[in-house]
């Protein structure tokens, strides 16, 4: 065992990865609910590696997420998502960073549930829609209300987002702010199990 280097003091990523005890921390939620940005900064603070699954998908199809949906359509990139999640979460720990759809699906959402501690960055509708009304890139909201279509995912999925482990609200705040949050919320909830 290495002698703890006595001069630098426990931060805050440093006490959430304890908490997590070696295992992996998967961020989950809808689009724009910041999953992809929180879980590279909460990653760095807990020197713990991230991987967004969208990338992952992306660089073993070799193909973007809206050319795979447009390609093979919403089943097969669901069922390639479920194989990439899966084989992830065989490894670790690290931060995951999944896609939104990833935890509704029922396959995928048990193997996440196996594979580590959940946690729900959730967010307002005006939040969310502020932030995926700047970018193109996500094929569900193709269509002629993208906000509705927002708006019924969120009544779809939100029951489902909420067996999650562990929930953090996103909201307008800078990403540090609701990164400590997320990391504060490890803590609590740790601290919860070992007092029930
Ligand atoms: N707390 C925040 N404050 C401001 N912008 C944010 C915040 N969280 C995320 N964003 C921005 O919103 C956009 C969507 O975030 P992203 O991480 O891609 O969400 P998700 O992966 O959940 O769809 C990104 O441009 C990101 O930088
Ligand atoms: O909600 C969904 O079903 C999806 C969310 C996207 O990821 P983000 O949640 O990171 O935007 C991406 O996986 C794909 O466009 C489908
Ligand atoms: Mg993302």
């Amino acid at each position: 065992m290495s002698i703890p280097d006595l001069a630098k003091p426990v931060t805050l990523g440093d006490r959430a990865r304890a908490a997590l005890h070696g295992r992996n921390l998967i961020l989950v939620g809808l689009m724009g609910a910041g999953k992809s940005a929180i879980g590279r900064i909460i990653a760095q603070q807990m020197s713990l590696p991230f991987i967004d699954t969208d990338a992952e998908i992306e660089r073993v199809s070799r193909m973007t997420i809206p050319e795979l949906f447009a390609t093979y359509g919403e089943e097969e990139f669901r069922a390639l998502e479920t194989r990439v999640i899966e084989r992830l979460l065989r490894g670790g720990p690290r931060v995951v960073s999944t896609g939104g759809g990833a935890f509704i699906n029922e396959r995928t959402r048990a193997a996440i549930q196996a594979g580590g501690t959940s946690l729900w960055l959730k967010a307002d509708l005006e939040v969310l829609w502020e932030r995926v009304s700047k970018r193109d890139n996500r094929p569900l909201l193709k269509t002629e209300n993208p906000k509705q279509t927002l708006k019924n995912l969120m009544d779809l999925r939100y029951p489902i987002y909420e067996k999650a482990d562990i929930t953090v609200q996103s909201r307008d705040v800078r990403k540090e702010q609701v990164a400590g949050d997320v990391l504060s919320a490890i803590l609590s909830a740790a601290k919860e199990g070992a007092s029930s």
